[in-house]
């Protein structure tokens, strides 16, 4: 079953578009978890636990991962969320020249989809986007303010590069398997964006630590109902403070931004 058809089943079951960022950084982790051999996983058992019934996918950053305890934590994560029926995306950012691009898509046996970086063009993502079964998500108007540096270069056209490569990803998705990735902190590039691409579902990181707009996330990142409004720090860290009863702050957390969204959602 495509991606995107089981993210919609996901979205239906739980009532909610939220994304759960697992982005586990050691360094914010509860004392009393770093004991563990895997305190990442012990943390991120603990996150899913409490927030699953909220969640419409998990999305580990990668970052967060890439040591070789990291990577044990990340499987055992991306197994239990799994288990609880939600999907996973991994925020990867990947893409490069063919030979090793295939490499990365491997990926795609474990999590459900992945974030890409155009900037290599096609070629550069073509095992990815043959995978008919998996979501691939473009980076395309990127959160941060220095994605104004590259992503609004007008090109002879006249239009920013952002909408070329929303127009690119557009043509790329033979499969029915390719979303954009629009930050929260640009309402209106998120609405040209919807109007331009219409079908493609966004995945919409910024509404939480970066102070996103979260009804322009919801009312334009969404395609037929389909779309991720992802919050990581501001959910899992919210019980920073709250020692062993951190997990239960961050299901509250993730509830409370499920309730907020969906009061936006059609
Ligand atoms: O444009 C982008 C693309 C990816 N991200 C990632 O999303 C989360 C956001 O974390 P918060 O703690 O909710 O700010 C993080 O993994 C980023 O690397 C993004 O923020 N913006």
């Amino acid at each position: 079953m495509n991606f995107f058809d089981r993210l919609h089943d996901r979205i239906v079951t739980v009532d909610s578009v939220v994304s759960v960022g697992l982005d586990a950084d050691l360094s914010r982790i509860p004392d009393h978890l770093l004991d563990y051999d895997l305190p990442r996983w012990a943390f991120n058992r603990r996150i899913i636990d409490a927030t699953h019934e909220h969640a419409a996918a998990f999305k580990p950053n990668a970052a967060f991962y890439e040591d070789p305890d990291g990577w044990a934590a990340l499987e055992e994560t991306i197994a239990y969320a799994h288990g609880k029926g939600v999907p996973v995306l991994l925020d990867a950012k990947r893409a490069d020249i063919g030979n090793t691009t295939r490499k990365y898509a491997e990926i795609l046996e474990r999590a459900d989809a992945i974030t890409v970086n155009p900037y290599m063009g096609r070629d550069s993502l073509q095992p990815f986007l043959a995978n008919e079964e998996a979501g691939v998500f473009v980076l395309c108007r990127t959160s941060n303010p220095g994605g104004a540096d590259l992503q609004d270069l007008e090109l002879e056209t006249g239009e920013p590069l952002y909408e070329r490569v929303a127009a690119l990803a557009d043509l790329w998705n033979e499969n029915d398997n390719v979303g954009l990735v629009v930050g929260a902190t640009k309402p209106e590039e998120l609405e040209e964006l919807r109007e331009q691409v219409p079908d493609l579902p966004f995945l919409v990181p910024g509404v939480g630590a970066q102070g996103g707009d979260a009804e322009a996330a919801v009312e334009y990142g969404l395609a037929g109902g389909v779309g991720l409004i992802n919050s990581s720090r501001g959910i899992i860290f919210a019980g920073e403070d709250a020692g062993e009863a951190f997990a239960n702050v961050s299901g509250q957390a993730a509830k409370r931004l499920k309730k907020r969204l969906n009061q936006y959602r059609e």
